[in-house]
């Protein structure tokens, strides 16, 4: 039975305080199932309730679907998982061939369309691998969630894309291009946990060693997924910025294209020729979402400047361009780029 927690006779503060408590208790119990991340476990309920899309970097085997699977049990809704391969076609997505017993020609709802309005957490595995057309699918199903097909609009209104690239690996494969990375709300790292303890349970405690048991940690359909874009709305309503905090958000954005105007200076970098493009509106209006999400999860309907620092690494880093003689050191470069700006530039 669906459960509704937008009932008439609820104030829309008590709407947001039982959200946030359905919200923390999913992260505590996605963070009792992986081990060592909460941090990202923090960003992924963030961008969950940013109704953001999310790209994983991660070497394999650092615990990247069972993250996902918990939290999409948590979510509720239905889970696909989908292989990036080289020869992956966008019908792929769409739909499969296949002759039945009878050596009849048959054709099922392919991995976007088996669950329609039912599909809330698809995870594209190694998107790097598949080529440029399945890219632009995918853009598609990320900005406008819906996808055409057999002359019909089906619409995916509560679909959250979890892409994870593979960092490794760079034979055969194929760089998202910079309009496909804007769509991404987030890009964030997935390392194993840097702890001696943790490491020691992922290897000797045979609880890490099941998935499938692993994830009963997590209630399912705790939380309501067709809810969700409602109920972020109602945040991004009830969560304020003061005048001084927008001056300061402004700042941020333009030092994100003129990081020499606000005295950020980084060594052996000629600062004019740094940069290729400053962050994008899409990106900016991604980063106060987000940080309005981050204060409501705090418990406040007022944005605070740490609301934007705490989100702005993973919101920003994979925003800024850097100019060709530069592109070479982005791994050194833009970190430094972004603590640059967030130190040099006063909060209110
Ligand atoms: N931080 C972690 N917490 C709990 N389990 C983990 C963690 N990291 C790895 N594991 C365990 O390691 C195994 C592999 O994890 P998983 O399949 O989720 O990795 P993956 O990153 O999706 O791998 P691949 O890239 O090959 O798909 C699982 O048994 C999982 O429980």
């Amino acid at each position: 039975m669906r459960r509704s927690f937008f009932t008439k006779t609820m104030t829309v503060e008590h709407q947001l305080a039982d959200w946030r408590n359905q919200a923390l208790t999913l992260e505590n119990q996605v963070n009792q199932t992986v081990i060592g991340l909460n941090p990202l476990v923090r960003h992924l309920i963030t961008a969950v309730f940013t109704r953001g899309h999310i790209l994983l970097e991660g070497n394999v085997g650092v615990g990247k679907t069972t993250l996902l699977r918990a939290l999409a049990r948590g979510l509720g809704g239905q889970y696909q998982r989908i292989e990036g391969t080289i020869d992956l076609m966008p019908s792929d997505l769409i739909y499969y061939t296949y002759l039945d017993r009878n050596a009849k020609p048959c054709v099922d709802p392919g991995p976007l369309l088996t669950h329609g309005d039912q599909l809330s957490t698809f995870f594209f595995n190694e998107i790097n691998r598949a080529r440029p057309q399945v890219h632009s699918l995918l853009l598609r199903v990320m900005a406008e969630r819906s996808v055409s097909a057999f002359n019909t609009e089906f619409q995916l209104p509560y679909v959250q894309v979890f892409a994870d690239r593979n960092r490794v690996e760079r034979e055969e494969t194929f760089e998202l291009p910079a309009a496909a990375r804007d769509r991404f709300l987030m890009e964030i790292k997935i390392d194993p946990p840097n702890d001696d303890v943790l490491l020691d349970q992922l290897m000797f405690d045979p609880r890490y060693h099941d998935v499938d048991k692993l994830i009963e940690n997590v209630e399912p359909g705790l939380i309501a997924h067709y809810q969700l874009n409602d109920i972020a709305q109602l945040i991004q309503q009830a969560v304020i910025a003061s005048p001084a905090l927008r001056k300061y958000a402004l700042a941020l954005w333009k030092a994100t294209s003129n990081p020499q105007q606000f005295g950020i200076n980084l060594a052996d970098v000629d600062m004019p020729q740094l940069l290729h493009a400053g962050v994008s509106p899409r990106g900016m209006s991604y980063l106060i979402r987000a940080a309005k999400v981050r204060a409501w999860l705090q418990n406040r309907t007022a944005l605070f400047p740490e609301d934007l620092q705490a989100v702005f690494p993973v919101i920003m880093m994979h925003r800024l361009f850097l100019n060709p003689s530069y592109a070479y050191r982005k791994d050194e470069i833009l970190p430094q780029l972004v603590s640059g700006i967030l130190n040099q530039i006063a909060a209110p």
